[in-house]
């Protein structure tokens, strides 16, 4: 035997779980101005739970205090998680509450080990994305296996919370009605059937490419889709960094930028602008935009890319005024032109070129596959996602409250330009400003789905809804009560109930599609499940569909 004296590590024994005893954490941005910002809804939140376990005899410990130089009990980096972890006893029950939006990333690694069972929760409430941020977790632990439950209440008081906390307590598991959820059935042959397989082996044989600037750092774990499932579609990444699209941001002329405000200018658009560049939306943030309009193009066109996804938030929000007029421009049809760096060539004219809102690739391969399959049917293409924010009965209905945190399309609003709106996003989350395209979206039938890593493989669910018109008190209601400056959308899904619909769905974002009428929004999606069926994924049709009645 060897004498070496090593230096063995000895592990410290693990915490204990004691009886009748929840440990709380939350997850937080990795923004500390939406951390500060957030956390007096935080505390709200984890008031209710308090109170929910209590009334059932149990007592909520929170895994690590409110940090007195932050004032704010988040955690706040994935480091900071490992390090709360380790003192969570590994049986524990364990609480994830969320209220704010929050990097997944922080809390995976010890949700991944994490022995005692695991309960997500959020409130169902619009002033902050916690629904997003619950969501997005759900999805995440999803993705990598980790059973969870999980639960929302508006303020604590409905049974419906009541009776699912008491069930976790006394089982560590909720039962959700998962009824709507339906597996495609065969599709008889059809002109849509055939359509769809058509592009499905056409993808697989042809491939395509999606450029992806900064692959996850919106800790978006949810939305990285590994190669080996991506693939397999026929479909392949270019790993981008977005220190090239400012790189290529610096060789756009100011003429150029100009020529886009103005064309914008021309359809109808108009900015609420202002002199405070800390506050307010100023020329020269949106010139930083238009740049990047033209330079995100100009990569595309160099990569030879069929879709791209900007990420923004990390690095470039500290860079650069915010994305999302790039990106919602770039998923319309009419856009400002923009030539190829000789001047010789329009890049894609007269065409929408699929854009992925933060970079989540679930949203790539649906934006590519929307973006062909509504061209073929001769449709207008325009698609986007959506964060899953809030909603609230209206007039007998639950009406949706689906709002992306910046653009949409601008044939999806209102109006269309005239009815697209420049404001200034929030400092909190975006300080160096920019312009969204902000508006209401116009009533009309969509197509709503969303591609995710379930079990090993990339499934999608699906289903139809109605983009209603509320009347436009309701609508500011709606608006102020969540981001005013964000693109509201006010959505009834067919046949899923809001609680259905929070228990299953794989991820914070949705995507849409318009079409121009009931009928061919069916034919859409029975084309469209067709396309998902073609590539080798589970399709499940979720609601009430012509597919599955
Ligand atoms: C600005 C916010 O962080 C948003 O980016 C967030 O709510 C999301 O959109 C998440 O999908």
């Amino acid at each position: 035997m060897s004498t070496a004296a090593y230096t063995v590590p000895e592990l410290a024994p693990e915490p204990q779980a004691p009886e009748r005893t929840v440990y709380l954490i939350a997850s937080g941005d990795l923004r500390e101005s939406a951390n500060v910002a957030g956390w007096p809804t935080q505390v709200a939140l984890e008031r209710v739970l308090t109170d929910a376990f209590a009334a059932n005899g149990w007592k909520v410990v929170r895994a690590n205090e409110v940090d007195p130089a932050t004032g704010h009990g988040f955690i706040s980096s994935q480091r900071m998680g490992l390090d709360v972890f380790a003192t969570i006893p590994p049986d524990a029950p364990l609480v994830v509450a969320e209220a704010v939006w929050q990097y997944s990333h922080h809390v995976l690694a010890g949700l991944r080990t994490h022995r005692g069972p695991v309960l997500t929760a959020a409130n169902f409430a619009g002033d902050w994305p916690g629904l997003v941020g619950l969501l997005g977790l759900n999805a995440g632990m999803t993705k990598m296996g980790r059973d969870y439950s999980t639960v929302w209440t508006v303020d604590g008081t409905d049974s419906w919370f009541q009776d699912a906390v008491r069930s976790w307590v006394t089982t560590g598991t909720i039962e959700h009605d998962a009824s709507h959820v339906h597996p495609l059935p065969a599709l008889p042959a059809s002109p849509e059937q055939q359509l769809g397989e058509a592009l499905a082996a056409q993808l697989r044989r042809e491939k395509a490419i999606i450029g992806v600037f900064d692959e996850g750092c919106m800790g978006m774990y949810n939305a990285i889709f590994d190669d080996e499932l991506l693939n397999g579609l026929g479909i392949y990444k270019e790993r981008l960094s977005q220190s090239a699209l400012w790189a290529e941001m610096q060789r756009v002329s100011d003429a150029e930028a100009d020529d886009v405000q103005r064309w914008l200018e021309d359809a109808g658009m108009t900015f609420r602008l202002g002199t405070d560049d800390a506050t307010e939306l100023t020329g020269a943030q949106l010139r930083w935009q238009h740049k990047m309009y033209v330079a995100a193009l100009r990569i595309a066109d160099d990569f030879g890319l069929d879709a791209v996804g900007i990420q923004y938030q990390q690095g470039l929000k500290d860079l650069s005024p915010a994305s999302d007029l790039a990106e919602g421009l770039l998923n319309n049809v009419q856009r400002p032109p923009v030539r190829s760096r000789d001047g010789e060539r329009v890049l894609w004219d007269g065409q929408a070129f699929p854009h992925f809102n933060e970079a989540d690739e679930g949203v790539a391969v649906d934006a590519l596959v929307t973006n062909r399959l509504w061209t073929a049917m001769g449709l207008d293409p325009a698609t986007t996602l959506h964060d899953v924010r809030w909603g609230e009965e209206y007039d007998g209905q639950f009406v949706w409250v689906l709002e992306i945190s910046g653009s949409v399309p601008a044939s999806h609003l209102e109006g269309g330009y005239a009815g697209a709106e420049g404001w200034r996003q929030d400092p909190v989350f975006f300080p160096a400003g920019g312009s969204t395209i902000n508006g209401v979206c116009r009533p009309g039938e969509i197509v709503w789905s969303r591609v995710y890593i379930a079990d090993g493989v990339l499934q999608v669910d699906l289903g139809r809804a109605s983009v209603v018109s509320l009347p436009a008190e309701e609508t500011q209601r709606r608006k102020q009560a969540t981001n005013p400056e964000w693109p509201i959308m006010h959505a009834v899904l067919h046949g899923v109930s809001r609680d259905q619909f929070m228990a299953r769905h794989k991820a914070n974002h949705l995507n849409v599609a318009y079409a121009p009428d009931a009928e061919t929004a069916d034919r859409a999606l029975t084309a469209k499940a067709a396309l998902f069926a073609g590539l080798g994924m589970p399709v499940h049709v979720c609601g009430e569909t012509t597919l599955t009645r």
